[in-house]
């Protein structure tokens, strides 16, 4: 399989798979129709860590985490089964992490030059492994789409895959997509998207953890705004200024993507430097975002920097976004290369750090603060594993949160 739209050069295909991403696959209806699901799985983890606290058992909440994105992602792509019996979503968990884990150190391989086609450390053959075993069970799950849109089996909604079968059908479309496209392209929404939202949760989580007053401050907002009887909803986020400010500011400190990569179409000038054409250009996010010059004490976690005025005359900053409009704050990237998924991932991210917020105390299992050294990788994750203790602190009447 190749990748298309992560490292494609510009042109007709990248340009009619980015549009699709941005009008269908990504759009914000696209996504307001699996609020379900993402509700299911937070559900789902909230059990998980809500039974830990009974059994007074440490969690790994790393690999919760990313449990919980890659669930949601791969519900969202291809309808995915859960159950103990099929599991699908956890193969393809499984089946991505392998890729991630092996596609620097491919990398690497390439960087020897004629040495490295010769694959001394077997990474090349590992990695078509995995790809070719993603590409078998996408498949099945494709031909089941295709039997069921034969067979004129009513959807509730369509998820990507069929919104993508559609599209390869269509004899007008401007570009033709073979099964082929689809199963890479679902593989590469899989790099793209799943560890990068798990680690920036962790990252906030941990920064949450750590700062015990910011913590505090953003449960009492939680329970001000929500209030005290039920769990609260995504439909709560444009209501809750200081956990945009919080998710805000876990992306600035550590971005998940740290580094984004262009080339020049052309000969051009950047501050007075010559950069020619076809120039390799990369950014360096992770430093901009802690920036001196930009950021007042950039290396600290504080979510009040988003937050003009004072005392009650304070306004949240709504115009630092993650568009990529604001050249300081890049953590998606900006332009036309800029991250589609963004939507996405905020939607996640706010409702998961408010929902294990509002319902849960922690305890960091050998210590008082997590390690907040950086780990190697594509994304820069944490380094140690974030285990904790969870301490279940809410009981909203009547509401679906499980008990022990
Ligand atoms: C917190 C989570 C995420 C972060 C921090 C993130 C960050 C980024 C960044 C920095 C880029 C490069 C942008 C540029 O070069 O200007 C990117 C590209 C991309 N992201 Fe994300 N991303 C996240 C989640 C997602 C999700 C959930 C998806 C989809 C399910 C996704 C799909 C993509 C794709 C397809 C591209 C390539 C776009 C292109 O080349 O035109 N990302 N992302």
């Amino acid at each position: 399989m190749s990748s298309y739209v992560l490292n494609a050069e510009y042109g007709t295909y990248w340009r009619f798979m980015k549009k699709l991403c941005m009008t269908e696959l990504l759009s914000a209806p696209q996504i307001n129709k699996f609020v379900d699901i993402r509700r299911e799985e937070m559900m789902r983890l909230v059990g998980v860590l809500v039974e830990s606290s009974s059994k007074r058992a440490a969690v790994d909440l790393g690999e919760e985490l990313m449990i919980m994105t890659n669930n949601v992602i791969c519900r969202m792509a291809m309808s995915t089964r859960c159950s103990s019996s099929a599991d699908e979503s956890k193969e393809i968990r499984r089946l991505v992490k392998g890729i991630l884990d092996l596609a620097p150190k491919f990398s690497l391989g390439e960087l020897l030059g004629p040495l490295g086609k010769l694959d001394l450390f077997g990474y090349g053959k590992k990695l078509k492994e995995l790809m070719s075993q993603f590409d078998d069970l996408a498949e099945r799950i494709m031909r089941e789409h295709e039997e069921r849109r034969e067979s004129k089996e009513e959807r509730e909604r369509r998820d990507m895959m069929d919104i993508l079968l559609e599209i390869s059908g269509d004899g007008s479309a401007e570009v033709k997509i073979t099964r082929k496209d689809i199963k890479s392209f679902l593989m590469e929404l899989f790099m793209a998207g799943t560890e990068t939202v798990s680690v920036a949760l962790q990252w906030t989580l941990a920064e949450l953890i750590n700062h015990p007053e910011v913590y505090k401050k953003l449960r009492d907002e939680i329970r001000t705004v929500v209030g005290s009887d039920k769990l609260v909803e995504e439909s709560d986020v444009p209501n809750l200024p200081y956990l945009q400010a919080v998710v805000k500011e876990g992306l600035r400190l550590h971005a998940p993507a740290p580094m984004i990569f262009r080339k020049a179409r052309e000969d051009c000038k950047i501050l007075g430097y010559d950069v020619p054409e076809n120039s390799r250009i990369i950014f360096n996010v992770y430093a901009i975002m802690r920036d001196p010059n930009s950021w007042e004490e950039p290396t600290r976690f504080v979510p009040e920097r988003f937050f003009v005025g004072s005392g009650t005359e304070k306004h949240y900053l709504n115009q630092v976004d993650i568009k990529g409009r604001t050249f300081n704050y890049l953590p998606f990237g900006s332009g036309r290369r800029g991250c589609p998924g963004s939507s996405l991932a905020s939607t996640v991210n706010h409702l998961t750090v408010a929902t294990l917020v509002q319902c849960f105390d922690w305890k960091i299992k050998g210590g008082d603060k997590f390690d907040m050294e950086e780990g190697s990788g594509l994304s820069s994750g944490v380094a140690n594993p974030i285990v904790c203790y969870p301490i279940k602190s809410f009981n909203p009447g009547g509401d679906a949160i499980p008990t022990e």
